[in-house]
C-alpha cells in the first residue's frame, strides 16, 4: 500500500468542516480541483519516490478525439476517474482499467466558441456525494448523476441575451452545501460577477457583482455601500458602462470553511486602456484583486487589489491555496498567488492584509509597496499613444496554470513565464461588437514605428520560461529549471517530494521537490498544460494528467522549435510497472500540403493581417502560426471553400461559426489573401 508521510498540523477544523468530506478526503483520493481546500494540489501518497520513479510507466491511456486545449484537473473517488474536455463533454472512466462508465454531452451551441478568448477549454468539474458539476460554456450549471451520468439539475448562469459576451471556461467548486462558479469574457465586454448555487437543487443563493451598477440606479451608489465604494473608484463618463468593466473571475476561487471566506481572484479591466474605460481616473475596483466574502451570504468582507487601475490585460485569477506559515516569528493564516503581474504574493486570509510579495520575473511596472502594501505603479507603464514597453506582458508571469505547494518543502511551484510586450493607446478608438476590445494599438505609423520595432525586440530579448520554486516564507526563488517556452503546465507536488508538471518539451516531468532535479520524464506527443492528481487504488499509486496543448498560450508562437508535431490529446494515468505504450506519431504529422500561389496584392495582404489579427489570431494565434488549427497547412479542398467556412459557417461542428456578421466577403478574401501569403513565407517551396 501507499505510505502516509507525516501529515502537516492541518488548519484550525470550524463545525461545519469537520463533517465535509470535501475539507478532508482521504490520502488516496482527489475530490477537488485542488485536492482539497486549502487547494494546494499536495497528495499525501508516497509509492512512488526518487528512489522507483524510473520504474514510472503508463498504466492506460485515453484518446481524447480533439485538438483543443484540455486544461482540466480530473478528479477521483471511490474507484472512478472524471474528466472534461473543450465543449464539456464529460467522461467517467473505471480508474484501474482506463473502461469507459459513461459520458455526458451537453450540446454546448457551438456559436460560443467565437466568445471564449482563449478557445472552449474547461479547466474542470466538482463532485459532491453523488453529482458531478459542471459548469458549460454557455453558462449553464449541471449536477449529473456519478453513477450514470445523467443530468439531475440545470441552472442558467446568466440569461442569455444580457447585452453582455459571457461564457464559462472555470470549474465550478462545491463549498460545503454550495457550488461557486465565475465567468469569462474580459475582453469582450462584460460585468463580472460570481454566484452560489445550492448543492442539491441548484437554486442560486448569492451572487456578487465585482463592478458598480452601469446605470448608478436602482442597486446604485446611494442604496447599496459596497457597491458605492467600487462606484467612487471609476469616473462618471467612460466605456466601462456600456462594456461593464471586466473583473470576471473566470479561474480560481477558493474557500476557508472555519473562517466561513470565499476568495474570489478577478480577471482585468475592459476596455483595456483606463484612458477609454474610465476616464484615465480611478483604481476602478474590484479588477485585478482578491476579494473575500461571506461563503453564507455572498457579502463582502475584504478586498486586495494587485493592481490598481488594472490596464495590461493583467488577470488575478490565478492559483490562491492556504496554508499556515511562519512569517516574522508568528503563525500567520495566508492565501498565496502567483498573478499575472509577475509578483508573488502572501496576504492574511483572515483580514486580507498584505503580507509581503517579491518579483519573480524582470517587471517595470512596480517602484515598490507603501505601508498598506498598495503597490507603487510606475507612471512610465501607463500608456500614451507613444509606443511603450510593460512587463510582464499580457501572457502573464504565470497564468492559469495551477500552482502547488508542500508543506513538507514549504514551497510553491507553478511554471513561469518572463515576456514584455509594446503597446500604445490606440487614437479614436470605438468597441467593437464580438471582437477583443482592448483599445490598445497593435500597429503604429511614421516615427512611432520605429521606437515599436526597437522596443518590440527588446521585448523579444526578455523571453524565457521556467518551472519556478518559490520560499513564500523568504520572498525569493527557492530554484528554477529553464524550460524552452511559455506554455508550460501545472504542478502537482506529493509527500514523497517530487514535483509533477508538464512541459513545452513535449513530456510529462517529474523534479525533486527540493532542488529541481529532474527524476524522471515521459513524452507525451501533445504538451499537457493541465494540473496532474494522484490516488490510490487497490493499494497502488497512480498519476493522471491530461494531455492536450492548447488555449491562450498556443497562441503565443515566438521563437524556434515549437511547431512540434503533436497527436490528439490523451488522458494518461501512469503507475510503477505500468507497460502500456503511445502509439506512434504518424510520420507525417507535421509535413505542410503545398501552398497555392499568391495572387492577392500587398495592400490586400496588409488588409488581410489587420482583419485577421483583431478577428481570427484569438484561436488561430499570432502571425497565422500555431492555435487550434495551423492555418498555414490548410490543404486544397480547404482553400477551396475558405470564404464559405468564413462566412457560411460551414465547420460550425467543429467550433469555427460564421463570422458574417462582423466580416465581409471582401475582408474574408483579404484574409485568405494573408494566410496564402504566409503559408508561401514559411512552406513554399
Ligand atoms: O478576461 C477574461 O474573461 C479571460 C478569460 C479567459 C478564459 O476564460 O479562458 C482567459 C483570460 N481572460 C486571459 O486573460 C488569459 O490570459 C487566458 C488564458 C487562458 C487559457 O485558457 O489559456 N484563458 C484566459
Amino acid at each position: 500500500g501507499c505510505q502516509m508521510a507525516a501529515a502537516p498540523a492541518p488548519l484550525a477544523a470550524s463545525p461545519i468542516a469537520s463533517n465535509d468530506p470535501l475539507a478532508h478526503p482521504a490520502p488516496g483520493e482527489w475530490t477537488s480541483d485542488g485536492r482539497d481546500y486549502t487547494a494546494q494540489r499536495y497528495s499525501p501518497l508516497t509509492q512512488i519516490n526518487a528512489g522507483n520513479i524510473g520504474e514510472l510507466g503508463l498504466a492506460w491511456y485515453a484518446d481524447l478525439d480533439t485538438y483543443r486545449g484540455v486544461e482540466a484537473t480530473p478528479l477521483y473517488a471511490d474507484g472512478v476517474l472524471y474528466n472534461t474536455l473543450a465543449w464539456n463533454i464529460t467522461t467517467a472512466y473505471d480508474a484501474r482499467t482506463g473502461a469507459v462508465l459513461w459520458t455526458y454531452d451537453p450540446q454546448v451551441p457551438r456559436e460560443f466558441g467565437r466568445l471564449a478568448c482563449c478557445e472552449p477549454v474547461s479547466r474542470g468539474l466538482a463532485l459532491h456525494g453523488d453529482k458531478v458539476i459542471i459548469a458549460t460554456l454557455d453558462g449553464r450549471l449541471i449536477a449529473l448523476d456519478r453513477t450514470t451520468g445523467r443530468p439531475i439539475w440545470t441552472t442558467r448562469t446568466f440569461p442569455l441575451h444580457s447585452g453582455y459576451a459571457y461564457s464559462i471556461t472555470g470549474a465550478p467548486r462545491v463549498f460545503g452545501d454550495k457550488v461557486v462558479v465565475g465567468q469569462s469574457g474580459g475582453d469582450l465586454g462584460v460585468r463580472g460577477f460570481v454566484s452560489a448555487y445550492d448543492v442539491e437543487t441548484g437554486a442560486e443563493v448569492w451572487k456578487f457583482y465585482l463592478t458598480p451598477s452601469p446605470t448608478d440606479t436602482p442597486d446604485g451608489a446611494a442604496s447599496d455601500p459596497v457597491n458605492a465604494m467600487m462606484r467612487a473608484t471609476w469616473s462618471d463618463e467612460g466605456l466601462w458602462r456600456q462594456l461593464g468593466g471586466g473583473a470576471n473571475p473566470w479561474d480560481a476561487i477558493a474557500y476557508d470553511p472555519a473562517l466561513n471566506l470565499v476568495y474570489v481572484g478577478t480577471g482585468n479591466a475592459v476596455p483595456h486602456s483606463r484612458y477609454y474605460r474610465s476616464n484615465d481616473e480611478g483604481d476602478n475596483l474590484f479588477v485585478c484583486s482578491i476579494v473575500a466574502l461571506d461563503a453564507a451570504t455572498g457579502a463582502y468582507r475584504w478586498h486586495y487589489q494587485m493592481n490598481p487601475g488594472e490596464e495590461w490585460d493583467w488577470t488575478c485569477t490565478q492559483s490562491m491555496i492556504a496554508a499556515d506559515l511562519e512569517i516574522g516569528g508568528r503563525t500567520r493564516q495566508v492565501l498565496m498567488q502567483a498573478p499575472k503581474n509577475g509578483f508573488f504574493y502572501v496576504l492574511d486570509r483572515a483580514t486580507g492584509e498584505f503580507i509581503q510579495a517579491g518579483a519573480h520575473v524582470f517587471q517595470n511596472w512596480n517602484e515598490g509597496f507603501d505601508a498598506h502594501g498598495r503597490p507603487i505603479t510606475s507612471e512610465a507603464v501607463r500608456y500614451t499613444e507613444e509606443p511603450h514597453l510593460v512587463a510582464p506582458g499580457p501572457g502573464g508571469a504565470h497564468n492559469w496554470f495551477p500552482m502547488a505547494f508542500s508543506p513538507r518543502t514549504g514551497l510553491a511551484y507553478f511554471p513561469a513565464y518572463q515576456s514584455a510586450f509594446v503597446l500604445a493607446r490606440q487614437p479614436g478608438w470605438t468597441p467593437q461588437p464580438m471582437r477583443s476590445n482592448s483599445g490598445w494599438g497593435f500597429v503604429s505609423t511614421g516615427e512611432a514605428a520605429a521606437t515599436r520595432a526597437r522596443l518590440t525586440q527588446q521585448a523579444n530579448a526578455l523571453e524565457k520560461a521556467w518551472l519556478t520554486a518559490w520560499d513564500p516564507v523568504a520572498n525569493r526563488i527557492a530554484w528554477q529549471v529553464e524550460l524552452p517556452r511559455h506554455g508550460n503546465g501545472g504542478a502537482m507536488v506529493t509527500a514523497s517530494d517530487i514535483v509533477f508538471a508538464g512541459t513545452t518539451r513535449q513530456t510529462f516531468t517529474a523534479f525533486d521537490a527540493r532542488s529541481g532535479r529532474q527524476l524522471w520524464e515521459y513524452p507525451t506527443q501533445s504538451a499537457p498544460v493541465a494540473g496532474a492528481i494522484s490516488y490510490e487504488l487497490d493499494g497502488v499509486q497512480y498519476i493522471a494528467i491530461n494531455a492536450g496543448w492548447g488555449g491562450g498560450a498556443a497562441q503565443i508562437e515566438r521563437g524556434a522549435g515549437i511547431e512540434m508535431p503533436r497527436a490528439p490529446a490523451r488522458l494518461l494515468v501512469f503507475r510503477l510497472g505500468g507497460t502500456a505504450q503511445l502509439p506512434p506519431l504518424p510520420a507525417n504529422a507535421s509535413a505542410p500540403p503545398e501552398p497555392p500561389p499568391l495572387r492577392a496584392s500587398e495592400a490586400t495582404v496588409a488588409r488581410g493581417a489587420l482583419l485577421f489579427q483583431q478577428t481570427c489570431a484569438v484561436c488561430h494565434g499570432q502571425n497565422a502560426i500555431g492555435g487550434v488549427k495551423d492555418l498555414r497547412h490548410m490543404t486544397a479542398e480547404t482553400h477551396a471553400a475558405f470564404t464559405r467556412i468564413v462566412l457560411e459557417g460551414l465547420l460550425l461542428d467543429r467550433g469555427m461559426a460564421s463570422f458574417a456578421d462582423i466580416l465581409s466577403r471582401e475582408d474574408a478574401e483579404a484574409i485568405h489573401g494573408y494566410l496564402i501569403a504566409r503559408a508561401n513565407e514559411d512552406w513554399g517551396r
